[in-house]
């Protein structure tokens, strides 16, 4: 044996006495949480799930980290700990915008960890009536994108449902071009509209001249390339996989930064972690000034606001809803006072919800 293969097999040594140790842990943990569950049943909660403790086992983990594993992987492995702990009471049936191998799939997954039963469904309203039948325990919707804006059917599902928000996951967008050939012989390129918007200048540069096709979903996009060599999608990571294309140009998307956000929604009600959101439907009284009005108290109380959209009301023309999401949670007495006014000033007013803001 040279000295190096003894250096390995002593590296690895110590490697499996830490491993032995981590399993050790990781069953005492789970006993716990399995605890935990019992005393949560025997209280008589409607869920085992947690997300605002999720959130801050999560953060506490970022915060402990100190390399060399980088906080994405960190929080991913504490996710599929949390996740297989509270699959052993009842593991949670989640509905998400499908088919199999959307980014939405992949914001559910990094939400809830793998140990958790999936339903994708066909349309976002789809995903809402199954999480308020009951069908499902929570739904995952897209809801916006840092490069083409808002997810406007998403907005007004909100308008009659009765579902909360309990969560939200921000996602890194990569966009690779997938085929089963070379892009030589590429027809059409096609993609949810979304993403194609988000590849424009890609396209414009590498493929001018090639026809861009709008289809209901990336996976649908894979599955459609997958059929024909003349055609060419945009997708990410799993639905390559899941339909075996080849990567032909990978992060194809405009900007860098490409981020989704995605809400969970369900009936749930968040206790607050001190780094929390609330989304608010609203609408302004018919007068000069509805909306500075409306917004004033949040600026007098120093209330951060970080998004404002604004929609048809879908009652009567030119008559418009706005959704607004601030820093805080209800139930911070600051943020309470400050919704009390608001209320009283709205002609429309309805909360949608307080939630942990996303960790990593
Ligand atoms: C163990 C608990 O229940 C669930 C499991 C968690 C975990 O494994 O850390 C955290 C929150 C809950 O979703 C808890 O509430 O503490």
């Amino acid at each position: 044996m040279t000295k190096e293969e003894r250096r390995l097999r002593e590296l690895r040594g110590k490697i499996d006495a830490l491993d032995e140790k981590i399993q050790a842990l990781l069953s005492r943990r789970a006993r716990i949480a399995q605890e935990v569950a019992h005393s949560k049943a025997r209280n008589g909660d409607k869920y085992f799930y947690r997300p605002e403790r999720e959130a801050e086992v999560l953060r506490r983990a970022l915060e402990r980290n100190r390399g060399p594993l980088p906080d994405e992987s960190v929080a991913r492995v504490f996710r599929e700990i949390m996740s297989a702990c509270l699959a052993l009471e009842s593991p949670l049936k989640i509905a998400f915008l499908g088919p199999a191998g959307t980014f939405t799939q992949e914001a559910a997954l990094k939400h809830f960890g793998q140990a958790v039963e999936t339903l994708p469904l066909g349309a976002i309203d789809e995903v809402f009536r199954e999480v308020e039948s009951g069908n499902a325990h929570f739904g995952v919707v897209p809801v916006e994108n840092s490069t083409e804006g808002v997810v406007n059917h998403t907005l007004d599902m909100f308008l009659a449902s009765s579902l909360k928000i309990c969560g939200e996951v921000a996602l890194r967008v990569h966009h690779h071009l997938l085929g089963t050939g070379a892009t030589s012989a590429a027809r059409r390129v096609v993609s949810h509209q979304q993403s194609l918007a988000q590849c424009r200048e890609w396209l414009d540069a590498h493929l001018p001249g090639i026809d861009r096709v709008s289809v209901a979903s990336n996976a649908e996009a894979a599955r459609l390339a997958a059929a024909d060599s003349g055609t060419l999608a945009i997708a990410g990571d799993s639905a390559a996989g899941l339909y075996g294309l080849t990567i032909l140009a990978t992060n194809i998307e405009d900007r860098p930064d490409n981020t989704t956000r995605f809400l969970v929604i369900g009936d749930l009600d968040t206790q607050p972690t001190g780094a929390d959101k609330t989304s608010l439907l609203l609408s302004g009284k018919n007068r000069p000034g509805a909306l500075h009005r409306l917004l004033a108290p949040l600026a007098r109380h120093g209330i951060n606001m970080t998004r404002i959209e604004s929609r048809p009301s879908r009652r009567s023309i030119w008559e418009y809803v706005f959704f607004i999401d601030i820093e805080g949670h209800v139930r911070d007495r600051k943020v309470a006072g400050v919704l009390k006014r608001l209320e009283g000033e709205a002609a429309f007013y309805k909360c949608l919800g307080s939630y942990p803001k996303a960790v990593a």
